[in-house]
């Protein structure tokens, strides 16, 4: 018999399990609280459940925990860094960044990426295997814990694509937003796509109300095909429709996301083909001044043509912010924390 995942049960189904082992049904219940509202690391940890219960739980089930490996906080801002070991011996990086208006959590939805988009360093050795709901839910916990405060907001924009890992995305959302766990509101969940059609229309079905970013980079299919292989999948024509469509059924703004990279996207005559796609669109840009990684020769815009590029969008009645550089000092893209542990650990 398969090992039940205790962390990716709902309660439902773990009341069921706790039943199936002869224990009584409230038993799942203070399981339920420990792994998601005290967010304890073990089953050692559940003080009021009886020894007979916990023996038979590590019998058929495991308890998702991941180690920190690594941690680093940055002197500016208070963004930290973490390296989380799997149990399977893969690592992944989480982000926790501080905001005026709470803490937000950004975390990995795979183990690597095999969406191959040019200038990210998460897709560089390709997918290794998708994150299990616990496994998404406890870096958020893991964070919480190590820092004692509430985490307010979570982004789903750390390594892997969370549309290529969708049933155990759904799970791991519906259970963060449980009233009976952590209970985060969906409101606060944003989930980033670099745009599978399917399952942007799947997810529009889903009766969530989490915001819905859509990694845009390009206003036309050519410039955006350079950067990104799925535009070969699914053209501006099919993708932007979508995201339409999310916004009909669910009623979220949505978010296009714009890695400003020199020379290929960021001049006047791009911001102003990109004003006229979205001009009909319900969404904001975030524009993200692109961060270089070693293995590829992408360069970040300079000040000047962003501050061109976001003045140009603004005039034309386009909403957009420029994401702000956090943790310039502990610095990277996301999935550079994880490639260059995996290459010290290859050299040593
Ligand atoms: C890492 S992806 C994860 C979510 C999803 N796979 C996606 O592509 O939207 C989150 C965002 O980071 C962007 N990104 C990746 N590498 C980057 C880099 N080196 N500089 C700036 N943005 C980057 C992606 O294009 C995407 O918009
Ligand atoms: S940008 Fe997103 S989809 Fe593209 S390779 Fe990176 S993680 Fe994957």
């Amino acid at each position: 018999m398969e090992k039940k995942d205790l962390k990716s049960m709902t309660l439902e189904e773990l009341t069921e399990f706790v039943k199936e082992l002869g224990e009584k049904p409230f038993r799942a219940k203070q399981l339920y609280q420990w792994m998601h509202v005290k967010l304890a690391e073990s089953l050692d940890e559940c003080t009021n459940l009886p020894k007979s219960l916990k023996e038979k739980l590590s019998e058929y089930s495991t308890y998702t925990s991941l180690k920190t490996v690594k941690m680093l906080e940055s002197g500016i801002d208070g963004t930290r860094k973490y390296l989380f070991g799997l149990d399977d011996g893969n690592v992944i990086e989480s982000v926790l960044m501080k905001y005026h208006h709470g803490n937000s959590v950004c975390i990995s939805s795979q183990v690597g990426c095999r969406m191959g988009c040019r200038f990210c360093a998460s897709t560089l050795d390709g997918l290794t295997r998708n994150l299990r709901p616990s496994e998404m839910l406890d870096q958020i916990y893991r964070i919480q814990r190590s820092t004692g405060e509430r985490v307010s907001n979570v982004v789903v924009m750390g390594s892997g694509e969370p549309m290529d890992n969708y049933d155990n995305l759904i799970r791991f959302i519906r259970l963060l937003s449980d009233e009976n766990g952590l209970n985060i509101s969906q409101r606060n969940i944003t989930v980033s796509t670099c745009g599978i059609v399917p399952k942007i229309l799947k997810l529009a079905e889903e009766g969530l109300s989490i915001t819905l970013a859509l990694s845009l980079h390009a206003p036309d299919d050519e410039t955006r095909k350079t950067l990104m292989p799925i535009a070969n999948s699914y053209s501006l024509s099919e993708v932007l429709p979508a995201c339409k469509e999310y916004y009909k059924k669910t009623g979220r703004r949505l978010t296009f996301e714009y890695s400003l990279v020199q020379g290929v996207n960021d001049n006047l005559d791009e911001a102003k083909r990109l004003t006229a796609l979205l001009k009909d669109m319900q969404g904001h840009v975030n524009l993200i001044p692109v961060n270089p990684i070693k293995e590829r020769d992408f360069k970040q815009s300079n000040r000047d043509a962003i501050d061109a590029f976001r003045g140009y969008l603004e005039k034309h009645g386009i909403n957009v912010t420029i994401r702000r550089e956090m943790g310039r000092d502990i610095g990277g893209a996301c999935g550079q924390l994880r490639k260059s542990y995996l290459s010290e650990e290859e050299s040593s």
